[in-house]
């Protein structure tokens, strides 16, 4: 009972919990986006993801319902067509210095104006095609980019949808959406950037030594010496940001995964009066946040002043040399002869560009440790956990049990043989349990607290994948093929049903295709709601959670929510009357027998006038029948 209940909505949790605002942030990027809560498929409180039609996902893997399935590469694969041309683009500059390099060198031998007309206009078009080439590929890249990122958050996304709701490992709400949302970002400067800029870095100096190599074996040396010397430098200090940038993101997503549960919880807090310790323990979480966010800047601020140093080094010294030379006091250094103004003039335009890809190097450096840290936040996110949604990887537009070949729209038997299963390695909550209920039949299973109740329901429902045994829903077995249609003709009730914000109209209807006005209305008036339906100020919603709603009241619209589809016709309860005063709990089972008429119940309870409602009562005690 306690792993749907903790997670408020039960089936809603994978989604909703995991990724519903990182969705919300993927959605401006992807045209096909899992939405948390879709419409269509089950009759459950909400949606479990797998009944998505939007989803798009892989073909079946033929393993077992719900194994663990890693996702498709998830490295990133950005465009490479965007960053040659940004090279290129950096490589213009060579015919363009030379263009003006001797068009100097023919005004200071004294040509007239008109005999530079030719290497001014050729400069003049060297740049007119080097920056037309770098804004085409600067675009490129960031298109690429952009897309790229797009389709790591889908796959991180995805991942989330794909894990069972009982999983408790799946991250916490908040780190979730804070990495979807939030830290995938850091990883488009360092696709659109960081990573073409790493393609000029390769190739613009080594043709610009080539360049400057035939006219001075000197300054190419020079240029030679300066240039590993900066690579080596921001390696070392690469090393440290990567890590000061992953221990920031970590931060941030524990930071958000704390605030939102806190959030969450604040009237328990506000109740039991621990206000100031949550205070206190946000304050000293903000407080690592600001240290670690100064340890990142920090290291981006020394990763550029060494290499402004050394470019400024390297730079000077051929300024220098090329200086004395032409002057005279240094002749040496050229091949054979003297270095002629124009040559001289070439290779000094030439040595600042041959460290700019270096500068640029340094500026973007930051968004490397920040981008591959946020990669590494991804793809943790986008690892499969031990326990699945079957069917999730699986499912295409059957959200309809129509779908499914034999799937028979009369209230369908339930079948269970010989199921084990287990939350964790080496642990058996159910073993070896059997259980035959008939078609519309009405059963009630019982046993002590922590027998395995709801783990059965759970199972039954297609929220988790058995580890041996079979389950069949009206003869079609529960398969990874099967859950999202079989699933499609269920309705949960769990205990503490997740309550949107919204009217109770739209908390019913859950947006469902086919769950109009009409279907609302009477599925209100079968659980008796009408009255506080009626007794509610127009325009008020229902608060986050159900603030506004008494638990009774919260419960009945759980039950509206299950009458309200007509493709119902199996019910599971999680103790619908757990908790309840004997008035409101008699107002729910009389909800609860009206809605399941002509539908197969199954209901976990520890209430014996709900027990006597049924037509069976199935003692479970250590995971098996008793
Ligand atoms: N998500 C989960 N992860 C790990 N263990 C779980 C999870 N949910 C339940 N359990 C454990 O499985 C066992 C069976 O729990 P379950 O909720 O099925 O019992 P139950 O019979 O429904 O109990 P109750 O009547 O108190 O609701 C318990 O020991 C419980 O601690």
């Amino acid at each position: 009972m306690r792993a749907l209940a903790t997670g408020g909505a039960g089936v809603a949790s994978p989604a909703a919990n995991g990724a519903t605002s990182a969705l919300r942030a993927a959605r401006g990027e992807t045209a096909r986006v899992p939405t948390p809560v879709h419409a269509g498929a089950t009759h459950m409180d909400t949606v479990p993801p797998g009944n998505n039609p939007t989803l798009e996902t892989s073909e079946s893997s033929g393993e077992a319902p719900g194994k663990p399935e890693r996702p498709e590469n998830r490295k990133p694969r950005p465009s490479s067509v965007g960053a040659m041309v940004q090279a290129l683009a950096a490589l213009f500059w060579i015919p363009q210095a030379a263009c003006l390099a001797w068009s100097v060198g023919a005004l200071a031998n004294g040509a007239g104006l008109q005999a530079v007309v030719p290497l001014a206009l050729g400069a003049l078009a060297f740049g007119l095609v080097r920056a037309g080439l770098d804004a085409w590929g600067t675009r490129l890249s960031f298109r690429s980019a952009r897309a790229e990122v797009s389709r790591l958050r889908d796959s991180a996304a995805r991942a989330l949808a794909l894990r069972s709701p009982l999983d408790r490992e799946r991250p916490a709400s908040g780190e979730a959406a804070s990495v979807v949302a939030e830290q995938a970002d850091a990883v488009l400067p360092y696709l659109s950037r960081y990573l073409p800029v790493q393609r000029k870095v390769v190739l613009v100096p080594l043709v610009i030594l080539a360049a400057v190599l035939p006219f001075s074996w000197l300054s190419a040396l020079i240029l030679l010496i300066a240039a590993p010397l900066i690579p080596m430098f921001m390696a070392l200090i690469g090393l440290k940001a990567k890590e000061a940038s992953e221990a920031q993101m970590l931060e941030i997503g524990g930071m958000n995964a704390f605030l939102l549960d806190r959030l969450r919880g604040l009237a328990t807090i506000r109740a039991l009066d621990a206000v100031d310790a949550t205070a206190t323990r946000l304050r000293d979480s903000a407080e690592r946040l600001r240290t670690r966010t100064m340890a990142v800047l920090r290291i981006a601020f020394l990763s550029s002043a060494v290499l402004e140093l050394f470019s400024a080094l390297g730079v000077a010294l051929v300024a220098v040399y090329i200086g004395f030379h032409l002057l005279g006091p240094l002749p040496w250094g050229a091949w054979g002869g003297k270095l002629t103004l124009a040559e001289g003039l070439f290779i000094l335009l030439l040595a600042p560009a041959f460290f700019e890809p270096l500068r640029e190097l340094a500026v973007v450096w930051h968004d490397r440790a920040s981008g591959v840290a946020a990669l590494e936040s991804l793809d943790r996110l986008a690892r499969p956990g031990r326990l699945m949604l079957p069917g999730a990887s699986n499912a295409n537009d059957a959200s309809n049990a129509d779908d499914v070949d034999g799937v028979s729209h009369h209230a369908p038997s339930v079948t269970v043989d010989g199921l084990a299963f287990g939350y964790d390695e080496g642990a058996r909550q159910l073993d070896d349990l059997s259980i035959h209920v008939a078609a519309g039949e009405k059963v009630a299973l019982a046993g002590a607290s922590g027998s395995g109740k709801s783990s059965l329901l759970a199972l039954i429902a297609g929220l988790v994948a058995a580890d041996s045994g079979t389950i069949s829903i009206g003869g079609v077995p529960l398969t990874d093929e099967t859950a999202t249609a079989l699933r499609a003709r269920m309705a949960w009730i769990g205990q503490k049903p997740h309550l949107f914000s919204g009217s109770v109209t739209t908390n019913v209807a859950l947006g469902r295709p086919g769950v109009g006005r009409g279907e609302v209305n009477a599925a209100i008036a079968q659980v008796a709601l009408a009255d506080v339906v009626g007794r509610r100020r127009p325009g008020v919603p229902v608060g986050e959670g159900g603030d506004g709603l008494s638990g009774g009241e919260a419960l009945r619209l759980a039950l509206a929510r299950a009458a309200a589809d007509p493709h119902a016709d199996i019910i599971l309860a999680d103790e619908p009357t757990a908790h309840l005063d004997p008035e409101t709990a008699a107002d729910v089972r009389a909800g609860l027998l009206r809605i399941a008429q002509g539908k197969t119940l199954i209901v976990a309870t520890h209430d014996p006038l709900l027990m006597a409602d049924m037509d069976r009562v199935v003692a479970i005690s250590g995971g098996r029948t008793a």
